[in-house]
């Protein structure tokens, strides 16, 4: 049986969709992609997956209902966008889940919700219920308290990280992160156009963290540097991660069939269940 093989049997699937898939390049809401995104999701449930749904895109959807002429630089004001853009991205999903006779479920984290024990167990609790519900719970990092610093840079929002955290506190299959790139290459293929996409990546080296840039539009955030280490984060807890180009929200499907696109971090371990 060949790596992608086993994708087939995964059955309860984390979907991380970025800033950049869900909006054109002039920073509007893509409302064709995300219906896209929610019909082949609906589907997967249908077909007796269990999915979870993490994404970003409450800035810049606050941004264009706030009308502002530009993204926001300083925190609060991506803070106070965020609170007003999260409403309507629920707004949107649900409406779109709800054609296809779906109820979503609106989970806002922080990522210190690992280091306590009570926290936890609440988090995984509250999960577990809506997934036995087949309510498909929508996750996005708690942008009103949710500022990461790191090596003194203060970071707003992360949820690659966010969605590897979840996919390991629920033990999820598969963790899919969905991009506007094909997959992980060797360089970032935007700056370089002889850049080659790797399709199986059997373990994380330093050497590979080389090759990761930052993003490399206005909206995203993390770039290549916090999906690999989200990569990381799953693989050594025994998840498969795929990171895969979000435009046609049909990957999803083609992926779970064996397909080889996009690039595949091996799990690093035989998950206990
Ligand atoms: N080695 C690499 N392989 C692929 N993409 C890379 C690499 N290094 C940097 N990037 C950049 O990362 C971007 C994706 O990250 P980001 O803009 O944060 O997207 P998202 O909104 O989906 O999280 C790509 O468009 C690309 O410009
Ligand atoms: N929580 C923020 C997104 C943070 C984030 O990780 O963005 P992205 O790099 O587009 O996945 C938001 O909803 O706008």
């Amino acid at each position: 049986m060949g790596y992608r093989d086993q994708l087939h049997s995964c059955k309860r699937i984390v979907v991380k969709v970025g800033t950049s898939t869900l909006t054109y390049d002039n920073g509007e809401i893509h409302l064709g992609r995300i219906e896209k995104l929610t019909r082949v999701l609906s589907d997967l449930m249908n077909s007796g997956k269990e999915v979870v749904l993490v994404t970003s895109g409450a800035v810049q959807v606050g941004v264009k209902k706030l009308k502002l002429a530009n993204r926001p630089t300083l925190i609060r004001d991506k803070q106070a966008a965020a609170a007003v853009g999260q409403s309507e991205l629920m707004h949107i999903y649900s409406k779109f889940f709800g054609e296809y006779s779906h109820i979503v479920g609106q989970v806002l984290l922080t990522k210190d919700v690992i280091e306590d024990e009570h926290v936890r167990n609440n988090v995984v609790n509250t999960f577990e219920k809506l997934i036995e519900d087949r309510v498909i719970p929508i996750v996005n990092e708690n942008d009103t308290v949710a500022i990461d610093e790191i090596e003194n840079i203060v970071r707003f929002g992360d949820n690659d990280n966010l969605s590897a955290i979840v996919s390991v506190l629920i033990q999820a299959d598969l963790l899919v992160i969905l991009s506007d790139i094909d997959g992980f290459f060797d360089s970032d293929p935007t700056k370089n156009e002889n850049s080659m996409l790797i399709k199986v990546i059997e373990k994380i080296t330093p050497e590979l963290e080389e090759f990761a840039g930052g993003s490399g539009t206005s909206v995203g955030t993390g770039g290549m540097v916090t999906k690999l280490t989200a990569a990381k984060r799953a693989t050594v807890e025994g998840i498969n991660v795929v990171l895969a180009n979000g435009k046609d929200p049909a990957i999803l499907r083609d992926l779970i069939n064996g397909k080889e696109l996009g690039t595949l971090f091996l799990s690093q371990k035989q998950k206990v269940r």
